[in-house]
Order: structure tokens, then C-alpha cells, then sequence
């Protein structure tokens, strides 16, 4: 053992020379070296073909300036990238984020994990991630229009149906996916599906907005069921407000539990009674259409508060589901989630755990599934939207929702399989990881060094 976490260390030291300053990717990569390590020690062709330090240098990074017109006829500069981080399996998958805080080593620790997710999600799905500083927050649609179109400009010249795929993240919903494949269509004149989450009329998958959340819920119950639990009058805590917080909350409902909190960047909102349909609604109409505050939430329904600086994690609740963003998670938080009895963290977000709070959490040994198990419905949906694309067909929405359930069930019981520990304890973060590694890294020894 004490070998082993000496062998994760010379390897996240030589990560981190490499990568200086890239705090989130080390992070990353430290969570699944500390696993994926000690696994290749025991499984030498791994270490002879040096295959996990490869993984961790992407195949190809873009990045280019976006210069786009404001409202007021002003030219504004903007950062684009994409990492197309692995292509073993499959062409490059993953989402765009438009956010002030993108930068490369964000896109580069969402890019990594995309692969092990992708990879578990059973589908030919390489790994990659994109996006800008660009903040859509505050700008007409006029200007989001333009800053797609000209961010596209150049990213077009990089992806194509059967090279990179990419989809929504943070900041990155139907509206911009539409303004994107309208630019795409027009440089290239072709009409293919070069992006997922369309919209129905165009290409799109039923099921894949609501995907990532009810993705998450339905990954919950197989972990809770799988250990003599279930979901039925669970009181849970929900972070975020946007795409994957709503459909999370709305499966929850449907399943019988109790969300009581949701989130943006301004506070948290705490309905002790509970949400249900009609307040779902509102949330849905106040982020999707008016683009307003959560704030808000609190002056339509009486009895419900409002907490300008406090988490969601800080309530008495059962669950926890952290949907919002990276490192929302801190280990005061994951310490006063257990204090307050809650039995399970379920990802939604990608790493919004912390380190310190995994490690936390981990030896507690309550129920823990990383993102990129938990979140991997909504990659998956996608790639369920591609093989749609490429059929010219539109399933139905019980074949998608069928199929989404199916691969969670499958990725969960990949993850159990190489992450059960004993009778009572599976470690998802183990499984996850190595069931994710292995058939990448056997596809990349195939391929030979390339
Ligand atoms: N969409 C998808 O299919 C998938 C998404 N994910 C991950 O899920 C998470 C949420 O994505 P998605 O719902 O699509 O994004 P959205 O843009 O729809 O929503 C993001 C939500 O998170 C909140 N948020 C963002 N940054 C912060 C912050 N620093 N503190 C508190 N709240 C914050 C936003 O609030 P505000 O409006 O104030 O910024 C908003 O409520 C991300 O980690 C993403 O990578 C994972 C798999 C698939
Ligand atoms: O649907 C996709 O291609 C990407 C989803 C995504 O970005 C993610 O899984 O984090």
C-alpha cells in the first residue's frame, strides 16, 4: 500500500510538471491515479505500454480567438478551445461551456473525464470538451447569435460527424446548440449531426435535455436498491438550477422522493415543504425563458427561504445531489452532510466534490457515485441521438427512456463489478475508473503508439 500511494505521488509529480498551474486537471487526474495505479501494478501490460501517462496528454488542443459585435457596436474578443483528449473508441464526444471561468484547465480535466465516462457509457465514444470565456449571462440574443456564429467559424474547421461531436455544458443549452449548427450548416452546406442536444425539429433525440438528470436519479436507485434501500420519501438536497438540477429534480418526484433545495451562483433556495410539479414549473420557466434569479423562487412561494451565502449542503436532508459545477462540494460541507445524517452523494455536476471532501466521504463510507458514472446518461443520450442521425429515424420517447435506463443499469453494474470491496460496500470510485480505463486503454494498445 505504502508503495503504491508512493507511485501515485512520482505520477501526479510528473503530471504536474508537465501541467504547471492546471489545478482542476491535476485533480482529476490525482482521483483517477490514485485508483488506476495500483490496479496497473498488478496488470503489467498496462505499465509496459505506459498507457495511463498517455491518457493524460490530450491528442490535440485548439484554441483560437472568437471576436464577435456587441449590441452597442462594440468588438469584443473572446477565448475558444476544444481538447480532443482521446479517440481510442470512438470520435471525439463532449459538451461545450460558455463561462467567465473556462480556461484550459478546466476544459482539460472535463475532457479526461469525459473519456472514462464515455467509455463506460457502452457506446463508440471518444473524449473531448470545448468552450469559451464567453459569458452568456446579461446578453440579448442577438449577441449570443454572434458569438456562436463566429466561435463556429473557426471551431467548424475541427469537428465533423465522424472526427468530434460536441454538445451543451454550463451555459451551452438548445438556444446555442441551434445558433451553432446553423453556422455549421451554412460554412459547410451540409446537414449532419456534427452536434447533439438539437432541437426536435432538426435532428434532435427526444429524452436527451431531461437525460443527464433523470440519468443521475435513475443511477441512484440502482445503488440504493442494490444495498436493500430505495428512493421512496428520501429527502434531498439539489444543487444548481439549470439543466441537470431540474431533470434530477424532476425524476426524484416522479420516483417518490422529497427534493428540497435548488441553487444558482447568487444563493440557495430551501422549500421545507418540498417542490412539486407547479414549482418545478416555475423554476423551469424562471432559468429557461427568463433567464432570472433563483432568488426569485423565495417571493412566489410563501414559506419556502432564500440563503444568499449558504449551500444546499448546510439542510437535514438524506441525499445529496450536487448538479451545479466543479468543487461545489468543500469537506465542511461533506462533514456537515454526514453530521446531519445524509447517506449518499450522487455526482451530477462533473467533480463537484473536492478532493478533501471525497476523501472524507469515501472513508465514511456512505453511498458515493462520481459523475462520471452517475452523469454519464446524458453523453450516452447523445450518442443515442447520433445513431438516430445516422438512421435518418426519430425513436420514440419510451425507446430512448428505455435505452437511457438500461446503460445506467449497465454502467452501474460495471462500476459494482470492479468496485465492490465487500458484502456491504462497493467503491464507485474505483469501479468507475477502472471499468472506464480498461477498454480504452486495451483499444489503445491495439492501435499501437500512436
Ligand atoms: N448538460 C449536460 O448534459 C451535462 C452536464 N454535466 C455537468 O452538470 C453541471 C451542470 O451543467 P448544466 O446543468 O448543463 O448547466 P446549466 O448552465 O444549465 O446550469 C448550471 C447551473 O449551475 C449553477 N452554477 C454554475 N456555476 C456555479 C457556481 N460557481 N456556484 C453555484 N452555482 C453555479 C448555475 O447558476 P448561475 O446561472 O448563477 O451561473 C446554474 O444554475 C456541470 O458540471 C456540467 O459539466 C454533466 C453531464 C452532462
Ligand atoms: O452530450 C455530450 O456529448 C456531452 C455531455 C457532457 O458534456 C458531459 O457529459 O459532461
Amino acid at each position: 500500500m505504502a508503495n503504491h500511494s508512493k507511485k501515485v505521488d512520482e505520477f501526479i509529480q510528473r503530471i504536474s510538471q508537465r501541467n504547471p498551474h492546471e489545478k482542476e486537471f491535476i485533480q482529476a487526474v490525482k482521483e483517477v491515479a490514485e485508483t488506476i495505479v495500483p490496479f496497473i501494478e498488478d496488470n503489467p501490460k498496462y505499465k509496459q505500454t505506459n498507457v495511463l501517462e498517455t491518457m493524460c496528454e490530450p491528442e490535440r488542443v485548439v484554441m483560437f480567438r472568437v471576436p464577435w459585435v456587441n449590441d452597442q457596436n462594440q468588438v469584443q474578443i473572446n477565448r475558444g478551445y476544444r481538447v480532443q483528449m482521446n479517440s481510442a473508441i470512438g470520435p471525439y464526444k463532449g459538451g461545450l461551456r460558455f463561462h467567465p471561468s473556462v480556461n484550459l484547465s478546466i476544459l482539460k480535466f472535463l475532457a479526461f473525464e469525459q473519456v472514462f465516462k464515455n467509455s463506460l457509457t457502452t457506446l463508440p465514444l471518444g473524449g473531448g470538451k470545448g468552450g469559451s470565456d464567453f459569458d452568456p449571462k446579461g446578453k440579448s440574443n442577438g449577441e449570443v447569435m454572434r458569438f456562436c456564429q463566429s466561435f463556429m467559424t473557426e471551431l467548424s474547421k475541427h469537428i465533423g460527424g465522424f472526427t468530434d461531436i460536441p454538445a451543451g455544458d454550463i451555459g451551452v443549452g438548445g438556444r446555442e446548440i441551434g445558433f451553432l449548427f446553423g453556422q455549421y450548416k451554412r460554412l459547410r452546406n451540409e446537414f449532419t449531426g456534427v452536434l447533439t442536444g438539437k432541437g426536435l425539429q432538426y435532428g434532435g433525440s427526444l429524452i436527451r435535455t431531461e437525460a443527464t438528470g433523470y440519468g443521475v436519479v435513475y443511477f441512484s436507485k440502482e445503488v440504493l436498491e442494490t444495498h436493500g434501500n430505495s428512493l421512496e420519501g428520501k429527502v434531498c438536497a439539489v444543487s444548481g438550477s439549470g439543466n441537470v438540477a431540474q431533470y434530477t429534480i424532476e425524476k426524484l418526484l416522479e420516483l417518490g422522493a422529497k427534493p428540497v433545495t435548488v441553487s444558482d451562483s447568487g444563493g440557495c433556495i430551501y422549500d421545507k415543504e418540498g417542490f412539486n410539479e407547479e414549482k418545478l414549473a416555475f423554476i423551469k420557466e424562471l432559468k429557461n425563458e427568463k433567464r432570472g434569479r433563483i432568488s426569485e423562487y423565495a417571493d412566489q412561494f410563501k414559506g419556502s427561504e432564500f440563503h444568499a451565502d449558504v449551500t444546499p449542503w448546510n439542510f437535514k436532508v438524506d441525499l445529496a445531489y450536487p448538479c451545479a459545477t466543479q468543487n461545489e462540494l468543500p469537506l465542511e460541507d461533506a462533514q456537515l452532510l454526514v453530521k446531519n445524517g445524509c447517506i449518499g452523494v450522487f455526482e451530477g455536476a462533473n467533480m463537484p466534490t473536492t478532493d478533501e471532501a471525497l476523501t472524507f466521504i469515501r472513508e465514511k463510507k456512505i453511498f458515493f457515485s462520481p459523475g462520471k458514472a452517475s452523469n454519464a446518461g446524458g453523453v450516452a443520450t447523445s450518442g443515442l441521438e447520433m445513431s438516430q442521425n445516422s438512421q435518418r429515424l426519430y425513436w420514440t420517447r419510451d425507446e430512448v427512456d428505455y435505452r437511457l435506463k438500461m446503460i445506467m443499469k449497465s454502467i452501474h453494474n460495471n462500476c459494482e463489478e470492479y468496485g465492490r470491496e465487500s458484502k456491504n460496500y462497493v467503491d464507485y470510485v474505483k469501479g468507475a475508473n477502472i471499468a472506464g480505463f480498461v477498454k480504452v486503454a486495451d483499444a489503445m494498445i491495439a492501435q499501437g503508439v500512436v
